[in-house]
């Protein structure tokens, strides 16, 4: 059994520790937390031992009723890896604190690259960081990894000379309430390319791609308006056939009437998937057109849960010698990862019915 710390129980934290505890190879070591707070509340019912990850919190801990296990060290200590959760730059500092005690470490995708030895996503290049020697791993955000699963396997199926995406970044999560902007469209960043096409690069460095950012006033999910210029043509519908093959890829079929994110949470939510997540890229099946080479499509992100597989697969390649196929199966049978293909995706597919939209119309 992998013993796994998670470092920092906030929005992506609190995830991956239920991703561990419901993997039947590993096991939560324990969680540390800055503030006893509902969620570390939470973490106390659901089993996790709760450590105080300052040690001049512990008594706010204690004032709190929230039975504190030890400091950050002890939850280092008691771990085959920690799984750093922690908000962006704080990870960087924590690295030090992982070295000291020769524990491996996954980093999230608010740190810089040069955080971790490896940057990893598990459809773009587990392999390359299985049969490294990278103990200390940054688990791309949860935009690029949305990118890297599509852009592999057309890379692979029809080669990519160019890719083009515009991200409609939403502003913060539902449980961030001091986040916006409350009503404006901002570019995000405003220069270009925003770090994400870079970012792709540290999983994927041979793919031509450059990405644009705008921050709306949403919460739900990110949505990607996708350019692909092809090496070879292809049609729509084999296209929806490659990106239907894809795990963690979900074809939103046109007869569903997904109008956006809030149909796509209640979709979610209507099956019993826990916090109402989408560890899946939503791509809409009739968004999916080719002119020539030009390939476009619509997808979006739910922030919340797209890296927790990938955080779970980076696991085993850090530590183990599963192979990523075997992983990545394992993953999203213990989490319950894909809707299962419809019949009116394999429509789709099959005959280009609702795919084959040019460009131009
Ligand atoms: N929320 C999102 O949409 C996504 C976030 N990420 C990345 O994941 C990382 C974590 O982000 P979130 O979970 O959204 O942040 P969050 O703010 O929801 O959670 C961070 C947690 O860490 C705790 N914390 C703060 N300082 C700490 C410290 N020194 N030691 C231990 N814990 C500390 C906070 O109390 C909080 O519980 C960031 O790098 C972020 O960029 C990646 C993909 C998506
Ligand atoms: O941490 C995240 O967003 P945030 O920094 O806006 O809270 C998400 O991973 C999205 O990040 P990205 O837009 O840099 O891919």
């Amino acid at each position: 059994m992998l013993r796994v710390g998670v470092n920092g129980y906030g929005t992506i934290g609190k995830r991956v520790a239920d991703a561990v505890a419901a993997q039947p190879d590993m096991e939560v070591a324990g969680v540390a937390k800055t503030t006893p707070n509902f969620e570390a509340e939470a973490a106390h019912r659901r089993g996790y031992p709760v450590h105080a990850a300052r040690e001049d919190r512990r008594d706010a801990f204690d004032d709190a009723g929230v039975p504190v296990a030890g400091d950050l060290d002890d939850l280092v200590v008691e771990s085959d890896i920690v799984v750093d959760c922690t908000p962006a730059g704080i990870g960087a500092e924590n690295r030090a604190v992982y070295e000291r005690h020769d524990t491996p470490a996954l980093y999230q995708g608010g740190e810089d690259a040069d955080v971790a030895d490896a940057s990893f996503n598990a459809r773009a290049n587990y392999d390359e960081v299985a049969a490294s020697d990278a103990e200390h791993v940054r688990v791309v955000s949860c935009n690029t990894t949305g990118l890297s699963r599509v852009l592999a396997p057309l890379d692979e199926q029809y080669g990519v000379e160019k890719a083009r995406a515009t991200l409609v970044r939403r502003g913060g999560d539902p449980s961030q309430p001091d986040r916006g902007p409350i009503n404006d469209i901002l570019p995000d960043p405003v220069t270009v390319p925003s770090h994400h096409g870079p970012d792709v690069n540290t999983v994927l460095p041979d793919l031509a791609v450059d990405t644009m950012g705008v921050t709306v006033p949403a919460t739900l999910m990110h949505l990607h308006s996708v350019n692909v210029t092809l090496e070879t043509e292809a049609e729509a519908a084999a296209v929806a056939e490659t990106l239907t093959d894809e795990s963690r890829v979900f074809l939103v079929p046109g007869d569903a009437r997904v109008a956006g994110p809030a149909h796509l949470k209640e979709y979610a939510q209507d099956a019993g998937r826990p916090r109402g997540d989408l560890w899946e890229n939503c791509v809409w099946a009739e968004s999916i057109a080719v002119e020539g080479r030009d390939l476009y499509f619509f997808q979006a992100i739910h922030q919340e849960s797209d890296v927790v597989p990938e955080n779970v697969d980076a696991i085993r390649a850090v530590c183990t010698d599963t192979e990523a196929a075997e992983s990545v199966v394992e993953t999203n049978r213990a989490l319950g990862v894909g809707f299962g293909e419809s019949e009116e995706t394999r429509r789709v597919a099959a005959d280009g019915e609702g795919a084959t939209a040019s460009a131009d119309d």
